[in-house]
């Protein structure tokens, strides 16, 4: 078998296209959606991100803010900035790009982001919510990791999904949202047992390792549907998947490519958390 690729860039576009007719449609009633985002330090993969968020705003007529602070910036001082932005009605959405420095609390800047300007869906009440069904902003990847998967036509409901790996802003979410859509889920991490067996029988198979080629084709059902979250930058300066695409190909009915695959989807879901916050912001 030779698999057919999920098409990040296309599907990414078309959400965005999305996104733009409703920043349209709430432009018209007088609202134009705002996304702040902040960046601390000089990392040069978050860099790309950020530049990324600012570019797809511009194409979806959504305004945004672009906050850079040096490296030495204090926890007090990005809590300020956080507050500030909060009590700004101008703005819809919040978001801190990951990670930090290390010397700043990851946790304690996304408590501060209020809720309904979470557009990253990172903070507890958006995880609570999400948990139990209530309306809320989906995390972004995850969020996008299913509309890819809905893509395929390849019903979600009754089918066994493996989630490999447990981060709170990837693994765990995905797993939620794929149980949420009537699959049956299995997470798997770094102590799993049978990592391989268990792989081997997923009608879905979702890879968020954080490791080049960790997925190989004989962890591969036939007809599966992979999708790869990784992102690792080789020695080659080249971005890997967590997927050995060449031999998941082999035996996968759907991959994702990497690059091109989850990224540009978690660009895009943004910009429709973001004019989701707009809109109910409005409503209020
Ligand atoms: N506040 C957040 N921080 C981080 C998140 C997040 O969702 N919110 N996720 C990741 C990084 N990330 C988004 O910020 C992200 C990663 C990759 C891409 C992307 O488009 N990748 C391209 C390749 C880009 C490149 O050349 O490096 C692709 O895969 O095709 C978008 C967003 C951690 N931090």
């Amino acid at each position: 078998m030779e698999a057919k690729l999920i098409e990040g860039k296309a599907l990414a576009a078309e959400v965005k296209r999305e996104a733009a007719q409703q920043t349209e449609a709430l432009k018209a009633k007088g609202i134009t959606p705002c996304l702040a985002v902040i960046l601390v330090g000089e990392d040069p993969a978050s860099q790309v991100y950020v530049r990324g968020k600012i570019n797809d705003c511009a194409q979806c007529g959504i305004e945004s803010r672009n906050i850079r602070l040096p490296e030495e910036t204090t926890q007090e001082e990005l809590l300020a900035r956080v507050d500030e932005l909060a009590g700004d009605p101008a703005v819809h959405g919040i978001l801190v790009q990951l990670p930090l420095p290390a010397h700043i609390d990851e946790k304690a800047i996304i408590d501060a982001i209020p809720p309904e300007k979470d557009v990253d869906g990172f903070s507890p009440v958006n995880v609570g919510r999400m948990q139990i069904g209530e309306p809320c902003y989906l995390p972004c990847t995850p969020a996008g990791c299913i509309r890819m998967i809905e893509s395929t036509g390849v019903p979600i409901p009754g089918k066994h999904a493996v989630v490999i790996g447990r981060s709170n802003i990837v693994g765990k979410p995905a797993a939620m949202l794929l149980l949420a859509k009537n699959a049956t889920v299995t997470i798997c991490h770094s102590k799993t047992q049978n990592l391989q067996a268990i792989c081997a029988s997923a009608d879905i198979l979702v890879a968020a390792v954080g490791r080049a080629g960790f997925v190989t084709g004989d962890m591969i059902k036939p007809g599966a549907v992979v999708i790869d979250v990784g992102i690792n930058r080789g020695a080659d300066g080249k971005l890997h998947g967590d997927v050995d695409f060449e031999t998941a190909a082999q035996k996968a009915a759907w991959i994702t490519p990497v690059p091109g695959g989850v990224g540009p989807m978690t660009r895009a879901m943004l910009m429709l958390n973001t004019v989701e916050a707009a809109r109910r912001a409005m409503e209020k």
